[in-house]
C-alpha cells in the first residue's frame, strides 16, 4: 500500500494578529509529526532574527532567481518585500508523512489552495481591529509609516475569512494553540476514517 502522505497546514492571518507567536507556541511542544516550513524573504533581518532559523534571508535578486526556476510554491511582494515559501521541502517533507504547517499571509494561502485544495487553512482573528494596532505598535518592530500600511492591508485581508476551512480567535495565546492542535488531531481522524472506508470499498478489487 503507499505511504500515508501528511498533511498540509496554513495558518494565516492579518500581521500582528499573533500568527509567530501562536506558531511558536506550538513548536515549543511539536507533535511528533509536525514540522515547519522556514519561508524565504527580502525583508532586513529584525534584531535576534536568525538566518535558516526565522526566514531564509536573501536578497531581492536572489528571491527573484528562485521565483524564476520555479522553487517556490506560493510568493508573494507584502508591504515592499517578498515572501515564499520553498516549495521542495514542502513536497519532500509531505511525501515522507510528515505534516508541514505554514505560516503565510493570505495572498500567499490563496496560491497554496489551488495548489493544495486538500490542506488545512486556518484563520487567526484577533479579538478586535483596536487589539491588533495595539499588538502591532507595541511589537516594536514596525515605523509609524509601516504600521499604518500594515492596518490597511489588514483591514482587505479580514474580509478572506470566509475562504478558510477555520477560524481562531487569539485572545489568550495557550487556548488558540489548543484550539489548533484539536483541528489537525480532527482532521487526522476525519480522514483515517474515509480511507479506512475506502479501503474496505474497494480493497478486494
Ligand atoms: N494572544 C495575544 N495576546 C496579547 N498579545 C499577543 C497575543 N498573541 C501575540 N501577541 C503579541 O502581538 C505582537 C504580534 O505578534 P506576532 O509577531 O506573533 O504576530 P504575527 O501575526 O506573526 O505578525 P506578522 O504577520 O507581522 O509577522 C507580539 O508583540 C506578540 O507578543
Ligand atoms: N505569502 C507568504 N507570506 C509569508 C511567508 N512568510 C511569512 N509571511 C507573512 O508575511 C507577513 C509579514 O511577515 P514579517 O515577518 O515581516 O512580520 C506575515 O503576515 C507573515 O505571516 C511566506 O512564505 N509566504
Amino acid at each position: 500500500m503507499e505511504k500515508e502522505k501528511g498533511l498540509l497546514i496554513v495558518l494565516s492571518g492579518p500581521s500582528g494578529v499573533g500568527k509567530g507567536t501562536v506558531r511558536k507556541e506550538i513548536f515549543s511542544n511539536p507533535e511528533r509529526n509536525l514540522v515547519y516550513s522556514i519561508s524565504a524573504t527580502s525583508r532586513p533581518k529584525r534584531p535576534g532574527e536568525v538566518d535558516g532559523v526565522d526566514y531564509f534571508f536573501k536578497t531581492r535578486e536572489q528571491f527573484e532567481e528562485m521565483i524564476e526556476r520555479g522553487e517556490l510554491l506560493e510568493y508573494t511582494e507584502y508591504v515592499g518585500n517578498y515572501y515564499g515559501t520553498p516549495l521542495e521541502y514542502v513536497k519532500k517533507t509531505l511525501e515522507e508523512g510528515k505534516d508541514v504547517f505554514l505560516e503565510i499571509e493570505v495572498e500567499g494561502a490563496k496560491q497554496v489552495r489551488e495548489k493544495f485544495p486538500d490542506g488545512i487553512f486556518i484563520f487567526l482573528i484577533p479579538p478586535s481591529l483596536k487589539e491588533l494596532e495595539k499588538r502591532i505598535k507595541n511589537r516594536g518592530t514596525e515605523s509609524d509609516e509601516t504600521i499604518k500600511n500594515r492596518m490597511e492591508v489588514a483591514k482587505e485581508e479580514l474580509k478572506m475569512m470566509g475562504l478558510y476551512d477555520y477560524v481562531v480567535e487569539n485572545d489568550e495565546v495557550k487556548e488558540a494553540c489548543r484550539k489548533i492542535k484539536a483541528i489537525i488531531e480532527a482532521e487526522h481522524c476525519r480522514r483515517f476514517r474515509i480511507q479506512n472506508k475506502l479501503e474496505k470499498l474497494l480493497g478486494g478489487c
